[in-house]
């Protein structure tokens, strides 16, 4: 048995070219504030995490966080690294405890949920090389012959724009998309009906043989979405996603009982018992925690166990390894979301350009090796000219 010996944190801040923003590009949580200039600012992820485990043989997993990196480092250095070093990584249900209960003053959600989830991801990682078994091989296996995923792009813009991107998308082979909306109650009816023109056009592209989903990512309000349903009924979205702020978590439900459109959420929700609580209250139709978020992959398979057990699907936000071998290991996770490879926009992308090994999508599909040990992935040095390195 070989125990945890350190644990490296670095910050890896994008100094590349980025796609410059636009106005109406996507709403979220700052459009409710009076201020000038670019709302969508905070919500672009310039910087990640990594995490890596290493153990006294040598053996190193690597685990991930995309939210605050540079304060998530200074957690897991301060905090929750000298919980783990010196614990077999085999204990991890035990290790996932203490992180959580020794920080639970302050530790159980946002910040410390997330250090806790780069290094529960870590140690998956550590464990599936450890025995030379693909981390979902650990968790149920293969439930699937490949993965289905989504297109997750379509950030508003000028419908000729947004139509020609889901052209090109619908080339590719994709069946589903998620388009962002970019009007919400600021923009009062003049900005409904730039929404509705938008999902039309959508519409008119893909047909109505394909998921389409409507992203809102926390940029409406409980009054506008009650408003939108009834007007976006007719263009059967597979989805709303995220219409109120994570914590309006009965206005979710409200939205949700109201039966028109299947309203999902949950990345920005943190813990097993966060997301138990969606569920029992019955706040949303799809789940969509991020793993690196939520708790990592010790947490999220509890997750999948209680949404399975209200038949509610679990889609994880975001594509990425330590979310894709959740929705191999379970039935109740029927698709992947998959941000395309492109140039870095609102930061999604920049897995892409930190690690070798993410699954690409092929004709809508993307795949996991059954022999690749661990999540399958190793961080690359192949663009250490665009990022300034903190460790
Ligand atoms: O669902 C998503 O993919 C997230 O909400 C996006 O990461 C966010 O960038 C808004 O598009
Ligand atoms: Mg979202």
């Amino acid at each position: 048995m070989t125990k945890i010996k350190s644990i490296r944190t670095r910050v890896w801040n994008w100094t590349g070219p980025t796609v410059p923003p636009t106005g109406n590009f996507c709403t979220n949580a700052s459009d409710a504030l009076w201020m000038k200039g670019d709302a969508m600012a905070s919500f672009r992820f310039h910087q990640w995490l990594t995490c890596e485990v290493e153990t006294e043989d040598g053996t190193i997993g690597i685990g991930n966080a995309a939210l605050a990196p540079s304060v998530v480092k200074k957690a897991i250095d301060d905090w929750y690294a000298p919980l783990v070093v010196g614990e077999d990584p085999f204990d991890y249900a035990y290790i996932w405890e203490k992180m959580y209960r020794r920080t639970h003053a302050w530790g159980r959600k946002g910040i410390g949920m997330t250090a806790i989830s780069a290094i529960d991801i870590a140690i998956w990682d550590l464990m599936g090389k450890l025995v030379g078994k693909p981390v979902f091989k650990l968790l149920g296996g293969r439930t699937k012959e490949k993965i289905p995923v989504y297109y997750s792009k379509l950030y508003a813009g000028p419908v000729e724009s947004m139509q020609a991107e889901a052209e090109e998308a619908m080339k590719n082979g994709y069946t589903a998309y998620k388009s962002r909306f970019g009007y919400g109650p600021k923009d009062g009816m003049q900005g409904m009906r730039e929404n509705l023109k938008r999902v039309e056009a959508l519409r008119e592209v893909i047909g109505y043989d394909n998921d389409l989903m409507l992203e809102c990512y926390m940029g409406w309000n409980l009054d506008y979405a009650k408003r939108m349903l009834p007007k976006l009924a007719k263009y059967e979205p597979r989805w709303l996603e995220e219409p109120v702020i994570a914590d309006d978590v009965e206005g979710y439900a409200e939205l949700n009982a109201m039966n028109i459109v299947p309203i999902s959420g949950g990345e920005h929700e943190f813990s097993i018992i966060g997301c138990a609580d969606l569920i029992r209250k019955k706040a949303v139709s799809v789940l969509q925690y991020d793993t690196n978020r939520v708790g990592g992959i010790t947490a999220a398979q509890k997750i999948n166990a209680i949404a399975e057990a209200a038949q509610i699907p679990v889609i994880p936000h975001a594509g990425q390894v330590h979310n894709y071998h959740l929705t191999m290991a379970n039935t109740n996770c029927p698709i992947s979301e998959y941000f395309p490879v492109f140039d870095v926009e609102v930061g999604n992308e920049l897995f892409y350009y930190i690690f070798e090994g993410d699954p690409e999508a092929v004709n809508g599909f993307l795949q996991l090796d059954d022999d690749k040990p661990g999540l399958g992935i190793e961080i690359t040095d192949k663009h250490l000219a665009h990022f300034e390195i903190v460790e």
